[in-house]
């Protein structure tokens, strides 16, 4: 509005429109400051009618991890006038949200367009995004992903604030010049929970706010990581001092790093894509996000698989947050589910990371970590390994725990509208028609953009059950790939092969 003022070009109706907007925006945001505050008896054993309100905030804010709402102030209800003018008046910013994108997003060359495409299928080349991209494959992608799930303007994102946010995330991920762990790396894991929430049905499950989140999540997820491991920041610490270790008391080093260094950019007014959120979503929106980073350190692997697994042989009901890490998680290492040619493209990559590090070690007259040294280490192998123990049963339990979630959304129509929204607006049913369309056939692809919640779903089902068998079908194909090398006697590093990644069969 003031914008507009300064340059003279006013609509008065529209400025009218936004005014009241404004106003309805700030009475909601008051009322929702007041709401009466949650209820602690579950964590404390309160009863309620024998301990004052003020008491439980205390009780609840100081010996739990429930976070304080703000105390109630005013016993006034929102009036019914300025609900409707909020959500009138809502829409009309959505359309103005919109539009902003539209005009500030410059035209994208033919060939980045023609990458996004694939934007849903599990085959898609972040390579070549990066190469057509200039190098923004990070940025490229998320903006594209935010709008596709309409998240800018359902949380009023600002346009200026995304591309600032984005330049400086892309710096930091280039901060160390990592082999492996770039803002590449980071555009893939972006892209893998977009596509597993997406083929498991997962995505039906979640509120806007969750998947904003996961996003989110997946995109800082190793922000400024320095290219080392978390054991290398607590081992050397007698030979060469890493503040990391220091300030993190060598608990997930890296992980704790990676996702405060990007909740620091957000402190920015320029770089708060944030800004519009309320005050519980982004409480919600953060805690969810640190739960989810801090569940990529490897160290968490076992406990969390163990968990999971329990959990579902229990019947119990699944935990959201530790749903979302597991798939965040499954998406770091998910590069082995994948097809050759792109699998073979990230191994050595991380190898020569690995590598890079083993060469430090040595220098510091340290031993070299497993997998460190470029002289001795048998790649091939350890890639069988890691997808028999690691990459494997992580995506069999991502495919039980996504069944367990789904099949009951099946029977519950209430939410297929939004369902039926984002597959007309993706176009999933068309990949699930060509990459996996010999295993659920063409019937998937009639269902793309039906009204109907119970078509919609017939195409989850199915879908789930290519997902299944594609990440199968690639670990085995990928494996068998490994064994020829063996028998070949090209698995170790020496092997010009995996030191390039010029192999993309
Ligand atoms: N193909 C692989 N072989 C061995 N380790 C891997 C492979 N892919 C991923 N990882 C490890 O899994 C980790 C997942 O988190 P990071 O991306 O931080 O770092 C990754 C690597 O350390
Ligand atoms: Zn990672």
């Amino acid at each position: 509005m003031v914008q507009q003022l300064e340059v003279r070009d006013v609509d008065f109706d529209e400025l009218k429109r936004n005014l009241e907007f404004t106003a309805s925006l700030l009475e909601a945001l008051y009322t929702n400051g007041t709401q009466p505050s949650f209820d602690v008896e579950d964590d404390l054993q309160i009863r309620s009618d024998v301990v004052p309100v003020e008491v439980r905030d205390w009780l609840a804010s100081t010996f739990t991890q429930r976070v304080q709402p703000i105390r109630q102030r005013l016993e006034e209800k929102p009036k019914f006038r300025s609900i409707v003018h909020a959500v009138q008046a809502g829409i009309f910013v959505e359309r103005i949200f919109r539009k902003a994108y539209s005009t500030a997003m410059p035209d994208q060359p033919a060939e980045v367009i023609n990458c996004l495409r694939d934007l849903d299928r599990g085959n898609f080349d972040v390579f070549s995004l990066d190469a057509v991209s200039s190098g923004h494959s990070l940025k490229t992608l998320f903006i594209e992903l935010i709008i596709k799930h309409h998240l800018n303007s359902r949380f009023k994102v600002p346009i200026s604030c995304l591309m600032s946010f984005l330049c400086e995330l892309e710096r930091g991920y280039n901060k160390h010049t990592n082999a492996y762990h770039n803002h590449t790396h980071a555009a893939d894991v972006t892209h893998t929970v977009h596509c597993l929430l997406l083929r498991t049905g997962v995505l039906y499950w979640l509120t806007e706010l969750e998947v904003l989140a996961c996003l989110f999540a997946a995109a800082i997820h190793d922000y400024e990581h320095t290219g080392n491991t978390n054991n290398f920041h607590i081992y050397t610490r007698w030979v060469r001092w890493s503040e990391l270790a220091m300030i993190y008391n060598d608990r997930s080093v890296q992980e704790s790093h990676h996702v405060s260094a990007a909740f620091r950019l957000l402190q920015d007014e320029n770089t708060n894509i944030f800004m519009n959120l309320t005050r519980p979503e982004w409480i919600e929106l953060r805690s969810l996000v640190i739960e989810m980073v801090l569940g990529t350190d490897m160290s968490c692997h076992v406990l969390q698989v163990k968990a999971m697994r329990s959990c579902l042989q229990q019947h119990e009901c699944i935990d959201k947050p530790k749903a979302l890490s597991l798939i965040l998680h499954a998406a770091d290492i998910s590069h082995p589910a994948k097809p050759w040619s792109l699998h073979s493209r990230w191994t050595p990559r991380l190898m020569e990371e690995f590598f890079t590090q083993g060469d430090k070690e040595a220098e510091l007259g340290l031993s070299i970590s497993p997998l460190c040294d470029r002289n001795n280490t048998p790649v091939a192998q350890s890639q069988i390994a890691f997808m028999e123990f690691i990459v494997e049963p992580t995506f069999s339990l991502i495919s039980d725990m996504s069944e367990k979630i789904v099949i009951p959304l099946i029977q519950d129509t209430t939410c297929s509208r939004y369902r039926s929204e984002f597959k007309s607006g993706t176009e999933v049913g068309t990949e699930t028609g060509t990459e996996a369309g010999t295993e659920v056939g063409t019937e998937a692809g009639t269902e793309v953009g039906t009204e109907t919640g119970q078509r919609g779903l017939q195409w989850t089902v199915a879908d789930m059950v290519s997902f299944r068998s594609m990440w199968m079908r690639h670990t085995e194909e990928n494996k068998n790939r490994w064994r020829d090398k063996v028998k070949n006697g090209v698995s170790h590093s020496d092997d010009s092969e995996t030191q390039t990644g010029q192999d993309t069969a």
